[in-house]
């Protein structure tokens, strides 16, 4: 068991807000993780400093065993799968669904000779087919479904095999049948004993996969509770997080939370 990713202290400040206040947390290796919070709690900012695509204002950020700060982020990235809107937006609209995933590889090694090409080819159709969009591989990325369009961007995450996959709401705009899919793709996914160490942020408890151990509940830039799921998903944690009296609901691995009467 090593540390893949460790935050100590980590603030992060724009103007006189604190988008992150004094956060520290370390996953390991063999942990998937989910992180809930609020709108505007500092999720999404958390996920981009362990994408090495944000630097802490202070404190420091371990990342793969590298510092944030001293070591060539465009080295790092490549051992990151980040599956976030924001990379979605940069996708050229009229790529693709499988060059969208090839080009992830790219930003490896720059120009690949034809026989890597191949290679990176056919791996990108077989995470599609994985993801259950194979079908889709020549539809430009822009005409896709949100449902389609979201598992296009996993693939694209996985394609550099990571040792860190970070999943910013990978559910959000699915309808319920997209997101149960997806919830058990990605559950089997972290089952497999070679998976990346993971990170999904969520709003939703019924979005969160059976088989993440951990939860970091944020609001405000600031920890509530911070743990191994079982312990530390309670209806208490996550009434002081979304400041509403929650009661919580497990079933099967499943949860859901609703207010309570
Ligand atoms: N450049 C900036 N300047 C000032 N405030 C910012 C800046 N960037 C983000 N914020 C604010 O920081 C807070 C945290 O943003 P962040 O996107 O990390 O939250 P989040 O938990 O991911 O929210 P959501 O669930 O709505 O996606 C928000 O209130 C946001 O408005």
């Amino acid at each position: 068991m090593s540390a893949v990713l460790s935050l100590d202290s980590v603030s992060v400040r724009r103007g006189r807000k604190m988008l992150l206040n004094n956060v520290s947390f370390t996953i390991n290796d063999d942990e998937r993780w989910v992180i809930l919070g609020p709108n505007g709690a500092g999720k999404t900012t958390m996920l981009q400093i362990a994408a090495a695509r944000l630097f802490p204002s202070s404190g420091t950020a371990q990342i793969l065993d590298e510092t944030l700060g001293a070591v060539d982020v465009f080295e790092l990235r490549p051992r990151i799968g980040f599956c976030s809107n924001a990379i979605a937006n940069h996708l050229p609209q009229r790529e693709t669904a499988l060059n969208a995933v090839v080009t992830a590889a790219y930003g490896v090694t720059g120009r690949w000779r034809e026989e890597y090409e191949q290679l990176d080819e056919r791996r990108a159709f077989q995470l599609l087919n994985d993801w259950g969009v194979g079908t889709v591989f020549d539809r430009p990325f822009g005409t896709l479904s949100e449902g389609e369009r979201k598992r296009v961007q996993i693939a694209r995450a996985l394609m550099t095999d990571p040792e860190l996959l970070l999943l910013d709401e990978p559910g959000a705009g699915l309808d319920l049948a997209g997101r149960e899919s997806l919830v058990a793709r990605t559950s089997e996914l972290i089952a497999h004993e070679d998976a990346p160490a993971t990170v999904l942020v969520t709003h939703h408890l019924e979005e969160i996969p059976p088989g993440f151990t951990h939860v970091l509940l944020l609001r405000d830039g600031e920890v509530v509770a911070q743990g191994p799921l079982q312990e530390t998903l309670t209806s208490e944690n996550l009434s002081r997080t979304f400041d509403m009296p929650l009661d919580l609901t497990e079933r099967n691995g499943r949860y859901s939370a609703f207010m309570k009467h």
